[in-house]
């Protein structure tokens, strides 16, 4: 049977995936402490790595170039890809959260919400009944209700610190975040018997 590409989110979920892994008795190599490479093979374990964009580890499992992926319940409820969730891995923990300056109310007129997650914000508040005005940031989102740009984020909080830092409170928890491993529906069918032996070992470590 083939092996197994998996799909790792760079960034902050990068490590603590890999401890996960290695904790659950695979044998990774020193390439994935400090190295540059996109893709690592690991042929003693029969599996290949692919290092992603975590926003894009979904469309890369979608898509089945990658059989398996780790990818923040965040990224998974924005893109809405069409993969499975396998397992909450329980790492990488944080929340995400409606946030503003303090005091201030949102405009009556379509109010307007900066986020790096347009589709998570437009759910959320057309639920809420609320018609509002998105503006899609890449980064730095904190600083949108500072300078006017914005009356609330749509954003990630994990120790508060950056609201805090800026002055501004959260006004509403939207969902708690963790990250998840997601497959392919193919390979899943296709590979059962590797993956089920993955989700086994994940599982014996996650409790
Ligand atoms: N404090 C946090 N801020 C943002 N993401 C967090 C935080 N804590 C955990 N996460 C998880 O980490 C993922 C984002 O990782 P990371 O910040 O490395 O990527 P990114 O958003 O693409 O960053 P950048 O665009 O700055 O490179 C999120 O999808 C989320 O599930
Ligand atoms: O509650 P905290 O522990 O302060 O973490 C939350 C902050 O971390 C993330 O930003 P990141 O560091 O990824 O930078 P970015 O603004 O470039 O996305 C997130 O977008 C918040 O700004």
């Amino acid at each position: 049977m083939s092996s197994l590409t998996i799909a790792m989110p760079k960034g902050r979920i990068f490590e603590e995936a890999v401890e996960l892994l290695r904790k659950a008795d695979y044998n990774l190599p020193p390439e994935f402490d400090d190295s540059r490479k996109l893709i690592i093979e690991v042929p003693e374990e029969d599996l290949r790595f692919i290092l992603a964009k975590p926003m894009d580890v979904p469309t890369y499992v979608e898509h089945g170039v990658a059989d398996l992926g780790i990818a923040g319940k965040d990224v998974m409820l924005e893109e809405e890809r069409d993969v499975y969730e396998l397992l909450d891995l329980r790492i990488s923990g944080c929340y995400l959260a409606v946030a503003g300056l303090r005091n201030t109310k949102m405009s009556d007129v379509a109010p307007k919400i900066a986020t790096k997650y347009p589709n998570v914000a437009s759910s959320y508040f057309r639920e809420q009944g609320e018609q509002v005005e998105i503006i899609k940031l890449n980064g730095s989102i904190e600083l949108a209700p500072l300078i006017g740009l914005a009356d609330r984020i749509v954003d990630i909080v994990s120790t508060g610190r950056t609201l805090k830092e800026n002055g501004l409170v959260e006004y509403e928890t939207i969902v708690g975040i963790t990250s998840r491993l997601i497959v392919n529906p193919v390979s899943y069918r296709m590979k059962d018997e590797k993956i089920e032996d993955l989700v086994t070992r994940l599982t014996r470590i996650i409790g």
